[in-house]
């Protein structure tokens, strides 16, 4: 595949008739990760970034970004980087910064990236950056998460929010990553829209034989993607953004737009969906 793909922004309307193939290739990404390859779309919508880079025995250096127009990825951008796989580096202007499953780092705009490490597994996503926010590592250990408990048993999950603008600043990027719990399976349940900001989720843990079910589309208007492990869904302003899976799985959420407010959604009851 060409190393960064382009996805375009969508209207509402776009899911109305769309077959299962217009769907995936308008709102899902496959194929990610590679060893030795750095892999990404450059999403339209929030001008987002989202990449897998997978280090072999050499250090990888994000290249192939011809797209951006830029020197260097980060040129204007700031970027979170979470490992996914084993322990492993993520070198920022020479200084490598070790980084276990689920940490994560910070990387403010202007810096330049290389990941390192045979084994990890790092995604990136990046958005536009009006000035230079420090680096900074988030360890997992250090994250207190967000406790979701559901006396029924089915979105029982912890959410937990690393780049969100409540601690340390970012412009305006913000992701995390929430684990379901064992026997739950629903995620963001209440679903909900970002009307001023664009989503995208990337599904991990996911079982090789197992899949998300993952809905999407305006709450009166949904439609759904079948997701394997790995596979990121964007979800435009007007999209719900929830799923259910066969199996365990977590998943690395990342958000960009007009402000860093976490709270700033519009939540839909389940019993208004169609
Ligand atoms: O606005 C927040 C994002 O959609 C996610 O943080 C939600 C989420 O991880 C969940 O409820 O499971």
């Amino acid at each position: 595949m060409q190393r960064i793909t382009t996805r375009y922004s969508s209207s509402p309307r776009h899911v109305d008739g769309a077959t299962t193939d217009e769907l995936r290739s308008q709102f899902l990404i496959e194929s990610l990760f590679a060893e030795g390859e750095f892999r990404g779309s450059y999403i339209h919508d929030d001008r987002m970034l989202v990449a897998g880079a997978v280090p072999g025995d050499d250090d990888l250096v994000p290249s192939g970004f011809e797209v951006l127009g830029t020197e260097s990825l980060l040129e204007h951008r700031e970027a979170g980087i979470i490992n996914l796989g084993g322990p492993g580096s993520v070198v920022v202007d020479g200084t490598a910064h070790d980084l276990d499953n689920f940490d994560t780092i910070y990387v403010g705009r202007g810096s330049e990236i290389a990941v390192r490490g045979k084994g990890a597994r790092f995604y990136l996503v990046s958005a536009l950056a009006h000035t230079t926010y420090p680096t900074r590592v988030i360890l997992r250990s250090e994250v207190e998460p967000v406790v979701i408990s559901d006396d029924r048993g089915a979105g029982a999950r912890r959410l937990y929010r690393v780049i969100w603008g409540g601690g340390e600043p970012t412009c305006q990027l913000q992701m995390g990553f929430t684990v379901l719990e064992p026997h739950s399976v629903w995620n963001t349940l209440p679903p909900h829209l970002h009307p001023r900001r664009t989503e995208v989720y990337l599904y991990t843990d996911v079982p090789a034989d197992a899949r998300v079910m993952h809905f999407m589309g305006e709450p009166s208007n949904t439609r759904h993607l079948v997701v394997a492990d790995g596979e990121a869904v964007i979800a435009p302003a007007w999209s719900i953004h929830m799923g259910a899976g066969t199996a365990p799985y977590s998943f690395v959420w990342a958000m960009a737009g007009e402000n860093t407010d976490y709270g700033d959604t519009s939540g839909v009851p389940v019993t208004e969906l169609r």
